[in-house]
Formats: C-alpha cells, structure tokens, sequence
C-alpha cells in the first residue's frame, strides 16, 4: 500500500462537523494539518483509522470543488439577491421621484391655469368702475355714458353700446338707474329710464326675483314729472295708482308731494360739459390750427441725443400740447401694467389734509418709482433726452424733479373730470416739497382703448384718443410761470374696453434753466424754441 500525500486536515475535536471555514482555517495553520494520502482511497471519504488525536478527516478534493461551487453559487446567489434588492429599491425610489415630480407639475400647471384662466377672466370682464355691490357708482358710470356718448335708455336696456354688444338690463337695473337719475336731479333721464322699465315690464321681461309693479314705477314716475314742474301729468298718474296700488312703490310719497308742490329742479348740465361732451365723442385727433408755424405741425422731435428723434405732432401752440408717437415699446407698456396690477387701488381726489374717493375721478391707480423698476428709471431717461426736462429721482440730489409714474387703469364707465394738474394752494405732498410745482405732463398711453376714453382739452378744443405708447405732452404752466387756465383737460369716460395710462409729472426742480420763459412776457413754447434757435445761430455766427 503506497501512501502518496493527499491533504489530510486535522479537524479541531472541539469543532464539530466539517466546514469550509474550517478547511481553510486548518490550512492555514502548519501545525495542525496533517498532509497524508491513501492508495485507492476516494477523496473525501473519512479515514476511520486515523481518528486517534481527533477526529481526523480526509478531504476529497471532489468534496471540496463541490464545496467550493455550492458556496461560490450560494455567494453569487447572495450577491445577485443583493443587486436585485438594489435594484427593486432604485426601481421604487425612481418610481416615486417620478410620481411625486408628475403631481407637482400636474399641480403648478393647475395653478397656473387657474391663476392665468382667473387672469383672463378679469382682463375679459368688463369692469364697472364700481365694486362690486356699489350699485351706485355702476348706475352712475352707466348714465355718465348715456349722457356724454348720448346713448338711449332703450338701446342701453338691450346692451346695445354705439354697436357694441354689452350686457342687457333687467326691468329692476332699468328702474333702480331711474331712481338714481332722480336723487341725482336728472329728470330726463330718469324718465327715460322709467319708461324703458314699463316697456320691458309690458313685454314680461324677469325682473329676477325682484317684486317690481307698473303701478311702483309710475308712482316714481310721478313724483319725477312732480319735480320736473308736470303737475298735471303728476296728478294723473297718482289718479292711476291709488286705484292699482295705493301704498306700493312710492305712491303714498307721491300723495305727500302732490299737496306740498315741491319747487322743481333745474337741469344739471352745463355749457362746458357740452363741448366736454363734443369732445369726448370725436373719434379722431382734433388737430387745432397753428396759425404761427403750419410747417410744423409735424415734425420730428429731436432729443438732446443726436439722431435720437421722435415723430411729434403739435395740437396746440398755446397752450402747448402735442403727441409724440413711440415713445414706448409694448414690452414696455406691457411692464409697467404688470408691474402694478396687484396693487392697483382705487383712485383718490382731495388735498394733504383729507383724500376721498369720489364721482369724479374713477379708476385705480398705483406709483412706480424708478429705483423699483428699471423700466421706469429708462423711460425716464428718455423722457428727459425728449422733453429736454430734468427728470432726476434722486432726494440726496436735492428736490426731485418729477414724481413716480402714476399708473393709471380705468374700467367701463371710468373717467377724470375736467381739472387742472398743477397743485393749488399748500396740497404739496412731502415728498416733492421743494421741487415747486408741475410745469409740465407727459401722459404715456399704455392701451389702446376700443371705444371712449379720448383725453380732452375742454378750453383748448383738444380730443386725443388713446393709442398704445403714444404720450400726449403739454405744459401747465405758461412760459412765464403762470399757471396755464387753458390746459383745463379731462379723460372721457370709457364706453368699451379698458384704459390704462401713466402720467409723468416733470416738475419746476431742475428744469428753472431748461425750460426757458423767451423774450417776451407772452412768448409761445415755440417762440421759446425759436429763439433758442436763433441765439444759437447768433452765437455761432458771432464765433
Ligand atoms: O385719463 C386721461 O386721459 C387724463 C388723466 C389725467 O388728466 C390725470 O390723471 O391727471
Ligand atoms: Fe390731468
């Protein structure tokens, strides 16, 4: 029998059993490894005779390739049971970053939809100058249109504004703007509005839930024609209801006011609002005649920018009022009207000590400065290189030299009365105290306007209907520092769409030595121009 040398692996008695760790661990120390073979025996078999120090093993090298795949498999098996783990939860932690990722757009887009959808809705809606609930600012924007734009009660009730297409009125709207026309003392219009609401009440149209009786409006009716001086027409008329319904509507005041014969009321209107009126209803530019430069009604503007050069039309030499075309870029109009439409509020009248909202001035408004938009700080900028006027915001500079621009939005119905813009008097704001006084505005359009709201000089005979980035320039004050009654000037009321302008007001800070007074005491801004003109020339000559 040949013993040739297999590996024999001395098994720690204290071990039990046989293990790859253990194999190794044994071959891994000298001492403890018996090497020994035996002739024919197969690998792997135990060695009975050898059992005398310990369990002794013999390993058959089959046993432990065996061993060896069984625990590479098993490994591999681990291994890849392990990637496969990593793999599920990469596949579920991308699975819901996506998820999550897919609902956040899902949600911003929402709310950006209903945002821009809310958006749309408001910029589509018409708005009444009034809030909502103010059924009396609405019933006044409505008869300052009838009145101004002479629409007809009737055409009105249909929602027929000069062929544009409005909402149509109920018989309760149609009766409440009579009796608004009534406590406002106009008596023909609230006739008119009465007489539309009996129509429509003939005809059955819903008064929407609203109680309304013939014999309620001719109650009104009467009291309407009382006033206005009808007696007769007033008396028959209660004959009529206290029969139909003799405490309805206004009919037991009606009896009053027949026994007392209250004394009638005059007519509200006036000769200014007429050509206030005239005005506002000319559709295009109202060009004045300038009798001292007919060359020059059209000319370019030049800047103190060479070839910076604007297209300027002159409406009016005295007062000086023109329009410069293109001034501004849609992007820009379109920043400053973003700029503030969050914070538009409704516009105010009064002086330092009180402010108020009132039928006089209605839309809403909002200030931009220069330091907060740089869109502002480059308009401003031009504005100077145009107008050749100092424009400087800066306080540490001195006294400014023109406000912030007075952003301005008007709805349906929204106007200015005829006013000045110079301060009167001590209403300064702090702001601007030191700066003197307005001498001069520049009116930018920031929307086109579809019908209505032209600006109106009233003493000038001027009507300039709103055009996107064009500005209407004028003084106010003449060029002696006087201020300038003739720039008296209104915004029309709005009949269709929107209205959105800026106002700059470039004050007397600044511009002493720019604005020059000329060589007489009553020069024009032209005859200013033109002897600068000539004293250049002079100057020039002289060199
Ligand atoms: O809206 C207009 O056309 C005129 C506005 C105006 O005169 C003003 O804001 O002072
Ligand atoms: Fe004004």
């Amino acid at each position: 029998m040949v013993f040739s040398c297999i590996p024999r692996i001395q098994v720690d008695p204290t071990t039990h059993g046989f293990s790859f760790f253990n194999f190794y661990r044994y071959q891994n120390n000298a001492e403890k490894v018996f090497i020994s073979t035996r002739e024919g025996s197969h690998f792997g078999r135990v060695d009975n005779r050898n059992h005398g120090d310990g369990r002794n093993l013999l390993v058959n090298p089959e046993v432990v390739k065996v061993v060896v795949v069984v625990v590479v498999v098993v490994a591999a098996a681990v291994v890849l049971l392990l990637l496969l783990v990593v793999v599920v939860v990469v596949v579920v932690v991308v699975v819901v970053v996506v998820v999550v990722v897919v609902v956040v757009v899902v949600v911003l887009v929402w709310i950006n939809y209903t945002k821009s959808f809310r958006r749309s809705l408001e910029s589509s809606r018409v708005p009444f100058e009034a809030e909502a609930g103010d059924l009396r600012g609405a019933g006044l924007s409505l008869l300052r249109l009838q009145s101004v734009y002479q629409l007809t009660a009737s055409d009105m009730a249909q929602g027929d504004y000069l062929g544009h297409k409005g909402p149509a009125l109920s018989p309760r709207d149609t009766f409440e703007i009579g009796q608004l026309a009534f406590t406002e003392s106009r008596l023909n219009y609230s006739l008119e509005w009465l007489n539309v609401t009996l129509t429509l009440l003939s005809q059955g149209t819903a008064t929407s839930g609203y109680p309304l009786t013939p014999a309620q409006v001719k109650a009104l009716m009467g009291r309407v024609y009382l006033f206005a001086g009808s007696d007769h027409l007033a008396q028959s008329l209660y004959d009529e209801v206290k029969f139909t319904d003799p405490t309805g509507g206004d009919s037991i005041q009606l009896g009053k006011e027949l026994d007392v014969k209250p004394r009638a009321l005059l007519p509200k209107e006036d000769d200014n609002f007429h050509n206030f009126s005239r005005l506002c209803s000319l559709e295009n530019i109202l060009h004045v005649p300038n009798p001292w430069h007919p060359s020059m009604v059209c000319r370019y503007r030049e800047t103190s920018v060479p070839y910076y050069r604007f297209k300027e039309e002159l409406l009016s030499v005295q007062p000086f009022v023109s329009v410069i075309y293109n001034l501004t870029s849609d992007t820009e109009t379109n920043s400053l009207k973003e700029h503030v439409k969050d914070r538009l509020v409704r516009a105010k009248v009064g002086d330092k000590a009180r402010t108020y909202v009132s039928d006089t001035r209605t839309g809403d408004l909002s200030w931009i400065w220069d330091s907060e938009s740089h869109i502002a700080a480059n308009l401003s900028l031009r504005i100077k290189h145009v107008t050749g006027l100092e424009t400087t915001q800066d306080e540490r500079a001195g006294p400014l030299s023109t406000e912030a621009f007075q952003v301005v939005n008007y709805g349906l119905g929204g106007h200015y009365e005829v006013h000045l813009d110079p301060f009167q008097g001590a209403d300064i704001e702090p702001v601007m105290a030191g700066s003197g006084n307005r001498i001069a505005t520049l009116l930018l359009y920031l929307s086109d306007v579809t019908r209505g709201g032209s600006t109106v000089f009233t003493k000038a005979g001027v009507a300039v209907p709103p055009i996107k980035n064009m500005a209407l320039f004028w003084y106010n004050m003449r060029p002696d520092q006087e201020l300038d009654l003739l720039t008296f000037h209104a915004g029309c009321p709005v009949l269709i769409g929107q209205k959105w302008i800026a106002n700059k007001w470039i004050w007397t800070s600044g511009n002493t030595f720019r604005r020059r007074c000329g060589l007489s005491p009553r020069a024009s801004q032209l005859d200013i121009e033109e002897d600068m003109r000539n004293g250049y020339r002079q100057l020039s000559d002289a060199r």
